[in-house]
């Protein structure tokens, strides 16, 4: 069984070119942390639907063994375990090519991101500090907010405990261009699965920084007003999620599509797929600050290149000076945690 991803870039397509090469796909294991939550439920299933996943292993201190027990019966290649106890994160996590990190706290109508940070930097803390041991060389997808702070933190977990590599290391931000693209490919009327939208900064708020002038197809049908109101709501589309659902927490179902489809592509890299290109938040020079999300060439080690940003326009250069103050103080805020802590 096969799952459609994106259009180009379906799961059955590498399997197809296997074929008629000698490589055989190679077994992967991929671990999900916080797989009974409202992402890692249906983030679960769509994993377990990639063929290029031989063992899924679900971690959560609670919730597990129903999650394993449930999606295990589906008739597709990976195999599952599931695993409940701190005394067991040891076993999930050996032997994994890919950690996906959905654990922590979501958002209620009117907190931002950041007041998630008391709660959530201890659990990506203690959960880095386990992949450090057990699995130092796997890729990790963090999740968790505040991303722009989670992914530092994680770092500098990593390199006190002597097993940072930058290049393994992501802040998953597929959701703002699944939003950026859903939304532009409805404003200016085109075939949504033809759009693509490189979205970049950070994962909060104006960090968010869509870049509609390098969108394609391109249009002439968007004004400078609407080009304004798409950024706003890409901008604020995960307040949109938390406000519609009125205190049941935040975006799971989008989320869980777009961990999908970041972890296949990151999958496909370490395959050896050639020209694997997603935008994430990562170890960065592109811009002053440390960590930025941008688009990323994924390869074999993980990160083989980070992106430029490429021309920008006048709106968005503004967008791009306005976002470093808050994307700078979030960065330093998740260092700082990991240091004291
Ligand atoms: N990066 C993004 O674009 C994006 C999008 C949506 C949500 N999120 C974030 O993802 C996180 C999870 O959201 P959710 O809706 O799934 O929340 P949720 O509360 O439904 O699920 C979180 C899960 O994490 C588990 N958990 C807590 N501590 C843990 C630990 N130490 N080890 C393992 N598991 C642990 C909980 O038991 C729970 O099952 C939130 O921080 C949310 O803000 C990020
Ligand atoms: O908005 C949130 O709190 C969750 C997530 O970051 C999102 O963008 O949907």
């Amino acid at each position: 069984m096969a799952i459609a991803l994106r259009r180009g870039a379906t799961p059955c397509s590498l399997p197809l070119r296997r074929l008629f090469s000698s490589e055989p796909i190679p077994d992967r294991k991929v671990a999900i942390l916080g797989a009974a939550g409202g992402i890692g439920q249906p983030l679960s299933l769509l994993i377990k639907l990639i063929p290029l996943v031989s063992h899924l292993s679900l971690y959560d201190i609670a919730g597990t063994p129903g999650v394993a027990a449930d999606v295990s019966h589906i008739n597709s290649k990976a195999e599952v375990t599931g695993y409940q106890s701190e005394e067991q994160l040891g076993q999930a996590l050996e032997g994994s090519d890919l950690v996906i990190i959905p654990a922590g706290v979501p958002r209620k109508p009117g907190m931002t991101r950041d007041d998630l940070f008391n709660i959530n930097a201890g659990i990506v803390k203690s959960l880095c500090t386990a992949i450090a041991k057990y699995c130092p060389k796997a890729l990790v997808n963090i999740i968790s907010n505040p991303v722009n702070s989670t992914v530092p933190i994680a770092a500098e977990v990593f390199k006190k405990a002597g097993t940072y590599d930058e290049k393994r290391l992501f802040g998953v931000t597929t959701l703002d261009v699944i939003r950026a693209k859903t939304f532009y490919a409805a404003k200016a009327k085109l075939p949504v699965h033809e759009v693509n939208v490189p979205v970049v900064g950070g994962h909060a708020g104006i960090t968010i920084l869509p870049l509609f002038s390098q969108a394609t197809p391109g249009t002439n049908s968007l004004s400078d007003e609407d080009v304004k109101a798409l950024t706003k709501r890409t901008q604020d589309g995960g307040t949109e999620v938390v406000e519609a659902k009125a205190g049941k927490g935040s975006a799971t179902l989008s989320m869980a599509y777009a961990g999908a489809v970041f972890a296949d592509a990151c999958l496909k890299g370490l395959n050896g797929v050639s020209d694997i290109v997603e935008c994430s938040f990562v170890q960065s020079n592109v811009t002053e600050l440390p960590f930025f999300a941008s688009k990323v060439r994924l390869g074999k080690n993980g990160v083989e290149e980070v992106l430029g940003l490429g021309s920008l326009s006048e709106f968005e250069k503004q967008g791009l000076e306005s976002l470093k103050g808050e994307l700078k103080a979030s960065i330093w805020k998740g260092m700082k945690f990991a240091h004291e802590n």
